[in-house]
């Protein structure tokens, strides 16, 4: 099997080694597309690698018929409509830590150059002006740095900052107390920290919530003469807001690695003496675009051979050695949600799935997803996945419940499925048995043993003599070859089930058939 996969942004050569060196791997490279080009371009293609150039929009992702992963080689997925992606099905992976150290360093970088004006004065003296009055800086030491953001690169900044003597202070939704202690940092609100600091640097990523996060009202609060630093996304700092509280000297300086609009940058920044800039440089170190490409390059390799990524941004991640104890069900569940879609009559609006025994430690969202998997696949197309399970149920206003009991009933796993839709409510219980493989052990009140596969019938109908016999007789009559049979009733002369495997489908008038012989009440096929 061979899988195409596009590299459209610039990618490390040795970084995508893991590609090259995988068997199966088409590998093409074209970094110069237009949007129209990569539209055209990208049917396909099992995967797509980018930088942050590529913009990866819905309408593209809509043109990618066969695209299964996109790959981020870098931290930010703001060029990437994860939404669109998740909606279709495929999984978005980034490479979160590669470029930290590279962005940490860029980020100090661009505040000494700041400090010391140091490409201003080289600008100068590149054009023959020795001039030593105009480039006056100042220290770093005693001064005190605001951090908006301490993740993984705000946090090195920190450290970093701390080793110039420089007082941190820090604000983050996620930083505690203790944390700060241990940084030997400061902590407050975001304004005690706009307040406080005469040089700010932000590391949030872009979001609604952090899109113009420094504004006019936050440049209000800041010291006169405060040095700001963007080495993030552009649009956290409101590039209006930045030019005029530049101009009316509030803010002294400003560094900029990243602006909203790339690479079509607002160059009026770029005509005020007090901005230095660089476009958008904070990654583009050797090692970091080594990292993030050999990171990004395994994920791909490793979801196009085994199902398996590191770090997806669409899909919750597992740990390995809980995927471990989870994988084994993963049939199971798929197959009792496919079951239960043939079983139920009618539309599903709820779906309530239990875990029981050993099943209630672990982490089970992948295991419910697999079983909406299972469950929607059958209307909604094999385009449904692990990616978009959750949220295509969602979409269809379909209520998903999971419960955990250690009480299995008996056996060591049970997972319990129970499908509402406006006309009833049906229930299939299923186990893996320890060598055996996967077992349903119960539908509605009934308890079963079946082989989760095949061609499967279930009939339910009043408990008489005579009856299965008769059920017996018509398939051999139409040659449905019946390989096992399991009968169930609630009670003497009551309700009661037969649960068939049958070698073939049958068809519409073998069931028909069926259906009109006396005391049955109703008849299901189920191809699993
Ligand atoms: N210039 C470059 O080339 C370059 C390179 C790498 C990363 N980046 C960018 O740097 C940023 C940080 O990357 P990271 O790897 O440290 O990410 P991260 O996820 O580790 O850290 C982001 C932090 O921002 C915090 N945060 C979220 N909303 C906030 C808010 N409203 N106020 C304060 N903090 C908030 C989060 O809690 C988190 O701790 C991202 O925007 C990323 O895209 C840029
Ligand atoms: O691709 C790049 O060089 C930029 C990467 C950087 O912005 C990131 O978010 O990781």
């Amino acid at each position: 099997m061979t899988f195409h996969i596009l590299i459209s942004d610039p990618l490390s050569e040795d970084g995508i080694y893991p590609l090259r060196q995988a068997e199966g791997m088409n590998i093409v490279m074209e970094t110069n597309l237009t949007p129209e080009q990569l539209e055209n371009r990208i049917d396909g293609f099992d995967a797509l690698l980018v930088r942050s150039q590529t913009q990866v929009t819905r309408g593209l992702i809509e043109r990618a018929s066969n695209l299964k992963i996109i790959g981020r080689a870098g931290v930010g997925v703001d060029n990437i409509d994860l939404e669109a992606a998740t909606e279709k099905g495929i999984i978005v992976v980034n490479a979160p830590d590669g470029n930290t150290n590279s962005a940490a360093e860029h980020t100090i970088a661009m505040m000494m150059s700041l400090a010391r004006k140091i490409p201003q004065a080289f600008h100068a003296l590149r054009n023959q002006n020795w001039d030593r009055k105009s480039y006056v800086g100042v220290e770093l030491k005693n001064k005190t740095l605001g951090v908006v953001g301490l993740g993984r690169i705000g946090a090195e900044v920190a450290v970093r900052a701390k080793g110039q003597r420089m007082n941190v202070i820090a604000y983050d939704p996620f930083l505690t107390a203790e944390k700060a202690e241990k940084m030997g940092i400061g902590y407050g609100t975001i304004e005690e920290v706009l307040k406080a600091a005469d040089f700010i640097t932000v590391h949030t990523p872009l979001l609604k919530e952090t899109h113009h996060l420094i504004d006019k009202q936050a440049f209000e609060i800041m010291k006169d003469g405060v040095q700001i630093i963007n080495c993030a996304r552009g649009g956290i700092i409101d590039e209006n807001a930045l030019y005029e509280a530049v101009k009316s000297k509030k803010v002294a300086g400003a560094a900029l690695d990243v602006f909203e609009q790339e690479p079509m940058i607002d160059f009026r920044l770029l005509e005020l003496p007090e901005i230095v800039a660089t476009p958008h440089l904070g990654a583009s170190t050797v090692e970091a675009q080594e990292s993030v490409a050999v990171d990004v390059s395994m994920d791909v390799v490793s979801f196009l051979t085994t199902g398996t990524v590191r770090n997806s941004v669409n899909l919750p991640s597992v740990p390995k050695e809980i995927m471990a104890k989870i994988e084994p069900y993963f049939d199971l569940a798929e197959r009792l949600g496919a079951f239960l879609t043939d079983l139920a009559e009618g539309t599903a609006t709820e779906v309530n799935v239990k875990y029981s025994g050993d099943l209630a430690n672990v982490e089970v969202g992948p295991l419910t997803r697999n079983m909406l998997k299972g469950l929607l696949k059958r209307h909604l197309g094999k385009h449904v996945n692990d990616v978009n399970a959750m949220y295509l149920a969602n979409q269809k206003d379909i209520v998903v419940n999971e419960q955990k009991s250690t009480e299995a009933k008996g056996f060591t796993n049970l997972i319990t499925v129970e499908v509402k839709t406006a006309k009833e409510t049906r229930k299939a219980a299923g186990t893996l048995l320890n060598g055996q493989g996967a077992r349903i052990v119960k539908v509605d009140d009934y308890l079963v043993d079946v082989v989760p596969a095949g061609h499967l019938l279930f009939i339910r109908h009043n408990d008489r003599p005579g009856v299965i016999g008769r059920v017996g007789t018509l398939l051999g009559q139409e040659d449905v070859n019946i390989a096992t049979m399991q009968v169930g009733r609630s009670n003497v002369g009551g309700d009661a089930i037969m649960m068939l495997t049958i070698d073939k489908h049958a068809d519409s008038s073998s069931l028909e058939q069926l259906k009109e012989l006396s005391e049955i009440q109703n008849v299901t096929q189920i191809d699993l």
